[in-house]
Parts: C-alpha cells; structure tokens; sequence
C-alpha cells in the first residue's frame, strides 16, 4: 500500500498493493492496522455505502455537520470518477481548498477524506459504481452541502455542463460562504 500526501493536512491519496495473476486480481481494499500504520492515526469505520450513477452524474458537495461529521475513505469498483474534496475546516490555512483525483476501476486509488471536508464527485465513463466507508453513522438532520459551482472553489468537472446530471436537492445546496452559517 503506498500513501501519498496531498496539499490538504490530513486527506491522503492510498494506492493498494496488486496481486495479478491468469484468474485476475486481488487486493486488500481495507486493512485496518495496515491504515493506522500508513495513515498515523486509528479510524473506526461504521459504515460503508455503495453508488451507481451514469455518466454525468454530479453528487455533492455534502458534509455532515459537528458531531456528525464523517471521515471517508473513498473507492470505484466500476468505471471512473473525477472526486473532489474541499477543507471547510475553518481553522485549517489551506480552508477553502479542494483536491481533484480520478478514481476508477483501472487506477484502482482510494482517497482518504477526513472530517471537516465536503466531497462530491462526477462520473467519467458511461457508468460507476463507487464505494466508501464513513467513519460516523449517516444523519439526516447534519445533511449540508456546498452548490458544486461555487465561485469561490472554481471546481474543473470536466465534462460539458449540458451533460451534468444533478439532483434537484443538490442544485438548491447554498455557497461555501452561506453553508457554513
Ligand atoms: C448518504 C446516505 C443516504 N441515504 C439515503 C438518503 C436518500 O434517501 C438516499 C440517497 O441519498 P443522497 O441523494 O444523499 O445520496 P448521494 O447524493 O450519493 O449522497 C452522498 O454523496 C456524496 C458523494 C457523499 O460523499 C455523501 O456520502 C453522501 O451525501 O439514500 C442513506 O440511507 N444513508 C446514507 O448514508
């Protein structure tokens, strides 16, 4: 497994080790000591979601907020996505900050977002199927968001707008500026 820092404190891009042979392939997707050793610090996990979306697909910014803010240590098992993190830790120098990383069955790279970030991410190739641990029970009253075309965070999609498939609870997410109020 090898970790790569990214310029945000703390969000970790993680490459696993893998095994090919004639049948296929076989990798650790997650190995807890393994984590805590590389990462430096011990998450417990509580959760793990799966999504399939086509291409186009734009979900997020979403952060659960205070207690319920969640950690999440993100995968595709299927296709490629192009997965974008934002620092909304306000006390962090690098506040206001994202990443961006394709993701996908091919690179086979995982991202490691810790709490206090906002991720979302859009779908490259006709369809993906994307997989996350959280390390904090979903909840439904801490739901936030940032709106994914926020002037301030200036996010490259990639794809052409007219191509975005965006949900309608997602188009009504505020700015960085007023989700934090
Ligand atoms: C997140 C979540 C959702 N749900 C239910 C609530 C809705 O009825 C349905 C779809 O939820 P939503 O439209 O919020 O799903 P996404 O747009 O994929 O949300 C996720 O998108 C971005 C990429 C994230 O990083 C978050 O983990 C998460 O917010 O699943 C649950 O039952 N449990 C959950 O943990």
């Amino acid at each position: 497994m090898i970790v790569e820092k990214t310029e945000l404190k703390d969000c970790f891009i993680i490459k696993p080790k893998i095994f090919q042979d004639q049948r296929g392939y076989f990798f650790e997707s997650f190995n807890k000591e393994l984590f805590k050793l590389t990462i430096g610090k011990e998450i417990n996990f509580v959760q793990d979601n799966e999504s399939f979306s086509s291409k186009g697909v734009l979900r997020g910014l979403h952060f659960q907020k205070g207690e319920f803010a969640q950690a999440k240590l993100v995968r595709v098992v299927k296709g490629k996505v192009l997965d974008v993190a934002v620092d909304i830790r306000e006390n962090s120098p690098t506040f206001g900050m994202h990443i961006s990383e394709e993701l996908s069955e091919d690179n086979k790279k995982q991202l490691f977002i810790p709490r206090g970030f906002a991720h979302g991410f859009i779908v490259l190739s006709e369809n993906a199927v994307f997989s996350y641990k959280c390390d904090n029970y979903y909840n439904k009253d801490s739901e936030s968001g940032i709106i994914y075309n926020d002037k301030d965070l200036n996010i490259d999609w990639k794809l052409d707008h007219k191509d975005f498939i965006i949900s309608e609870k997602d188009l009504q997410l505020q700015s960085l500026e007023k989700s934090l109020c």
